[in-house]
């Protein structure tokens, strides 16, 4: 019984990076990721996208859905103000719990707010639950036949505001054509793409903002 990828990670997180230090764990993900085994984390090319728009936005409530290891839980988080909340969905209790030791290592237990379940549960009950009226910011990282259903699903409960802005990771590899082509073709937003690579490798891939327009 050997341990996992994400154990592996962890382990790399521990004994690499600096505890309270987001962006010393951010590194070490990179670093072991890059040069002993890829792993699905948005990366550091992709992640310096990522960092741009949530510096543009500067939200205050942000969703996150697909936690993996929380490598871009910990990368937004630290660019967020005092008081602002990151909600990270996790399905995969496994990743969940690696996850939540990361988010400890780097010091950010108090912005980050890790639930375990299914986003088509979980999206419904997030106002109730967690006193969200909408979000500012959405960076969408899981299943990615789950985007356009999680996307519709987030207009339907009243989470959009005119404004808030969806981050879609992956919408060229392993690709999310039908999110894609709602973003695109809906009145409702304003699109761009932002080309870039697959995680530590030359593959294409891309970012997707979208605008939420109400
Ligand atoms: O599948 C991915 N992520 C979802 C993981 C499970 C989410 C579970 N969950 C969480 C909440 N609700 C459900 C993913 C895959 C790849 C990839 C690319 C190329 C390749 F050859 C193999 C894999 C690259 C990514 O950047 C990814 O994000
Ligand atoms: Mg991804």
């Amino acid at each position: 019984t050997g341990s996992t990828r994400p154990q592996r990670i962890l382990r790399a997180v521990q004994k690499n990076a600096t505890r309270g230090d987001p962006c010393s764990v951010v590194k070490a993900i990179d670093d072991y990721c890059r040069h002993k085994e890829w792993a699905m984390n948005v990366g550091d090319e992709k992640g310096c996208i990522v960092d741009s728009v949530v510096s543009e936005v500067k939200p205050t409530a942000v969703l996150e859905l697909g936690t993996y290891c929380a490598y871009s839980t910990v990368r937004i988080a630290s660019l967020l103000s005092p008081n602002a909340k990151l909600i990270t969905l996790e399905f995969n209790s496994d990743y969940a719990a690696i996850a939540r030791e990361v988010i400890a290592w780097a010091g950010l237990q108090d912005k980050i707010q890790l639930v375990e379940g299914a986003s088509g549960e979980w999206i419904p009950r997030l106002k109730e639950e967690f006193g969200i009226e909408t979000f500012d910011l959405i960076f969408l990282d899981h299943w990615k036949d789950r985007y356009l259903p999680d996307t519709k699903l987030l207009e339907k409960c009243g989470l959009l505001r005119p404004g808030t802005v969806l981050l879609a990771d992956n919408v060229i590899c392993p690709g999310t054509p039908d999110y894609l082509d709602y973003v695109r073709n809906s009145q409702q937003y304003k699109s761009k793409f932002f080309k870039s690579h697959l995680e530590y490798t030359q593959e294409e891939d891309g970012l997707e903002k979208s605008v939420f327009l109400g």
